[in-house]
């Protein structure tokens, strides 16, 4: 069947991207949530979608019938409040990042309405059609995985995941946004903005605390860490990801392996739950989510940087899922673009293994080099 049979009816991302030749292309990116809404029966699932080979041993998803979905460490941001209690939770969240690189938060003092009001933007986004979706918000022409439609396209046959992403800059506020198109916010639903800065500005408060009690879990000056996000020029990114039902979950992947770049990231999911997955040792394992309004932290790139190699970045990958669909606001939370970040050790004694980098190099560096099949973006900062 030919390419164009495939996708016979679908509705197409239009996505910028500079290839090998560094020319810059424009390529067309199947809709997945349009495909979703289409129906694809079973044999006709399109090739460019198949991340798994059935005919290749061993080369399966990990599905939720063979692996028990496992509630990663959970922190309890009250007890890290609390003198009484803070010591031990404090060796706890270090054992979490350690272990882990990744642990849910709870009571961190965000409120009810104020997760509701951005799942609900996030919501009502998704749920306009797709020519209300395209017209209502910008997208890029550059390469910088920001806007509506598919991040990290590279060329024009790579393996897709089964996601259609937005993605905005919330920080720093540029003076200049209306001309220089640095910010992407959808003009529907009405308050998308609004919920979604209100979000932006209260999860900072917790990360900024969660900087101060990363640092004192390795027994650093609690600054150590939150030194490097200055408040005024330190940037923030939001990912939101829709993952639609998949009829062959068995075939595609929702979002490919990868780390993130970030300092921390911060991931709010609703609808359905198990469908991340972190690479713990050689084993795929399924992160389930209490439904509780918990919030999951993911060390990036730069804090396993920061940390020294202390804290690892996980590696980790959604997985498709069948006949439910999924959301997820990622908050990705980095220093100033044009600042050098370095590692923090305790004593003159640690050996350091990471060099000091800037932020805007390092994730350059991270987006050319992007998908990769395994973690090879930190090389880049390894001293070897
Ligand atoms: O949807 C998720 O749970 C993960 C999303 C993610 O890893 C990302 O946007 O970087
Ligand atoms: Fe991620």
């Amino acid at each position: 069947m030919s390419t164009n049979e495939q996708y016979q009816g679908a509705k197409f991302h239009e996505v910028s991207f500079i290839d090998q030749n560094g020319e810059l292309k424009t390529t067309k990116i199947p809709v997945v949530q349009e495909l979703a809404r289409q129906g694809l029966t079973n044999d006709h699932f399109p090739k460019r979608f198949i991340a798994f080979q059935p005919t290749i041993p061993g080369n399966r998803p990990t599905s939720v019938d063979t692996c028990t979905p496992v509630t990663p460490p959970v922190i309890d941001v009250a007890k890290l409040q609390r003198a009484a209690t803070r010591e031990s939770e404090l060796r706890r969240l270090a054992e979490a990042a350690k272990e882990w690189g990744t642990f849910l938060i709870t009571n961190h003092g965000l409120e009810d309405k104020v997760l509701g009001d951005a799942k609900d933007a996030v919501k009502g986004f998704f749920d306009l059609s797709f020519e209300e979706k395209k017209a209502n918000v910008g997208s890029y022409k550059s390469v910088d995985n920001m806007g509506y439609g598919k991040s990290f396209v590279k060329s024009e046959d790579q393996l897709l995941d089964w996601t259609d992403r937005l993605t905005m800059k919330a920080a720093p506020l540029d003076p200049d946004e209306a001309t220089n198109g640095l910010v992407v916010w959808p003009k529907k639903p009405a308050n998308f903005r609004q919920a979604i800065e209100k979000y932006v500005e209260k999860s900072r408060e917790v990360l900024d605390g969660l900087l101060q009690d990363l640092a004192a879990s390795l027994s650093l000056d609690e600054n150590a860490f939150l030194q490097y996000f200055e408040p005024k020029q330190s940037e923030i990114k939001v990912r939101v990801n829709y993952y639609p039902p998949c009829p062959r979950p068995d075939l595609a992947i929702g979002i490919l392996p990868h780390s993130d770049a970030s300092g921390l990231t911060l991931l709010l999911e609703f609808g359905a739950t198990s469908a991340l997955q972190v690479l713990k040792g050689e084993v795929w394992t399924t992160l389930q989510w209490p439904n509780n309004n918990s919030l999951l932290v993911n060390i990036g790139d730069l804090m396993e940087i920061i940390s020294n190699g202390a804290f690892k970045s996980p590696w980790h990958r959604v997985r498709a899922q069948h006949d439910v669909e999924r959301y997820s606001l990622a908050y990705f939370y980095n220093p100033p673009a044009k600042s050098e970040i370095g590692p923090e050790v305790g004593g003159d004694s640690a050996e350091v293994t990471y060099k000091k980098v800037v932020v805007e190099d390092y994730v350059t560096n991270f987006y050319k080099i992007s998908p990769r099949p395994s973690k090879q973006t930190i090389a880049y900062a390894k001293i070897t």
